[in-house]
């Protein structure tokens, strides 16, 4: 376990195997005023207070302080994923710690099975990742979150806690077969770990550089658009840009744990002949506009068709239209940026609005962006500079 005895650390300690054991190989290396252990007692199980206590003595033994947390929550009540909720919970007071006490990184005890079964999950579920298994060092709001014993697998863990005579919590949900990660553990075998192993290294090679080619790409990227010749046709490629090219511009979480068919899909879509796509998850709007792919927040577009005298103030501020509309302020006249719905019975010389906009190759997007002024009556457009 590579650790340096210079620096403090914020160890999370639940009692269970995996954490009593990075701390009896900690207390080895470090002095203990360089440690302090946090638990979290959820009080979700009926023996949780066993395992605090199996902390508490640990830590009175070894001389290391331990700060608890002690979560009272109606569990019924509860209208969220309990492993996503009580990980943010831990993962915040290790945090609180760490800066509370001025200390340098937090400790989390994961091993090579978490490691090994995290990596088959992954292949499982088909979810984008960014990295094969569980990283030996992450961030969480820029707190240093490192795991020393990654390396160790779950068998001389073990042999190490019995041979010395170590006391820990059974984890109970541990034998509850009916959680995906439980059947993987158990279809596991740690002979095969070393030939994993190199498998998971090869992919993570070859995730890693294609993600730094697409970082450096995507950092130069302006005003939420992304050049459609960028695809290289290479599978691994063209979802991780996409994928970047969404998480930059602030809605990678849509997609976060999703399965990596809907960026599939996405991207079959961007490669057929159609100059025109757009899809909509939630409040994104990702627009193929010929050879450029747009993002645009929802919440940023106004959309309107309606008589001109019944514009706002905050509408003609965002089309920035106060001197033009000016020159027509009759009952029956109307505006309109609603190309999708209005454009094709529009009249522009008594062709339709939107076939001459093709015909120009009009970007879609900017034609969110012209207000067009037309007479409700005969449908035809005023504002002929379009
Ligand atoms: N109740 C707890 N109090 C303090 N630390 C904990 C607690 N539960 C888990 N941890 C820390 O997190 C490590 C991983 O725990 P566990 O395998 O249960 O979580 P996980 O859901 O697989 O991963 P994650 O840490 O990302 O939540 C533990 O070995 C320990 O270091």
């Amino acid at each position: 376990m590579k650790i340096c005895n210079q620096k403090k650390y914020i160890a999370g300690l639940s009692g269970g195997t995996d954490s009593i054991f990075m701390l009896s190989k900690l207390v080895a290396k470090v002095k203990p005023n360089k440690i302090i252990a946090c638990h979290v007692n959820y009080n979700y199980r009926s023996d949780s207070s066993i395992d605090q206590k199996i902390c508490e003595e640990f830590c009175k033994k070894n001389n290391i302080k331990l700060e608890i947390l002690n979560v009272t929550q109606n569990y019924k009540e509860l209208r969220q994923n309990f492993e996503s909720w009580a990980r943010k919970i831990r993962y915040d007071f290790f945090v609180e710690n760490l800066n509370k006490y001025e200390f340098d990184k937090i400790l989390i005890a994961h091993n090579m099975n978490d490691d090994i079964e995290t990596f088959i999950m992954q292949k499982q579920k088909q979810t984008i990742v960014q990295y094969w298994g569980i990283e030996k060092k992450t961030f969480y709001k820029d707190a240093m979150i490192y795991r020393p014993i990654i390396e160790y697998k779950r068998s001389q863990i073990l042999e190490y806690l019995n041979e010395n005579e170590i006391v820990y919590a059974n984890d109970s949900t541990n034998l509850d077969l009916k959680y995906t990660r439980n059947k993987i553990r158990d279809s596991l075998d740690e002979n095969n770990f070393e030939k994993i192993s190199e498998e998971k290294k090869v992919l993570n090679q070859k995730l890693k550089r294609t993600i730094n080619t697409v970082l450096k790409l995507v950092e130069n990227i302006k005003d939420k658009q992304l050049d459609l010749k960028s695809l290289r046709h290479d599978q691994l490629y063209d979802q991780i840009l996409i994928f970047k090219f969404l998480e930059t511009n602030g809605f990678g979480n849509l997609f976060y744990g999703r399965k990596k068919a809907t960026i599939k899909e996405i991207i079959k879509e961007l490669y057929s002949n159609k100059s025109f796509i757009k899809i909509e998850i939630n409040n994104l709007i990702l627009l193929k506009d010929r050879n450029i792919l747009k993002i645009i927040d929802k919440s940023d577009l106004c959309i309107i068709n309606k008589p001109i005298v019944e514009l706002s103030k905050e509408e003609i501020d965002y089309f920035n239209c106060k001197e033009e509309i000016s020159k027509y302020n009759k009952t029956n006249i109307w505006v309109t940026n609603d190309w999708e719905r209005t454009f094709k019975f529009l009249k522009v010389n008594n062709k339709p609005l939107n076939k001459v906009l093709t015909k120009q190759k009009k970007s879609y997007f900017s034609r969110w962006f012209d207000l067009v002024i037309y007479n409700e009556s005969d449908k035809n457009i005023l504002n002929i500079n379009i």
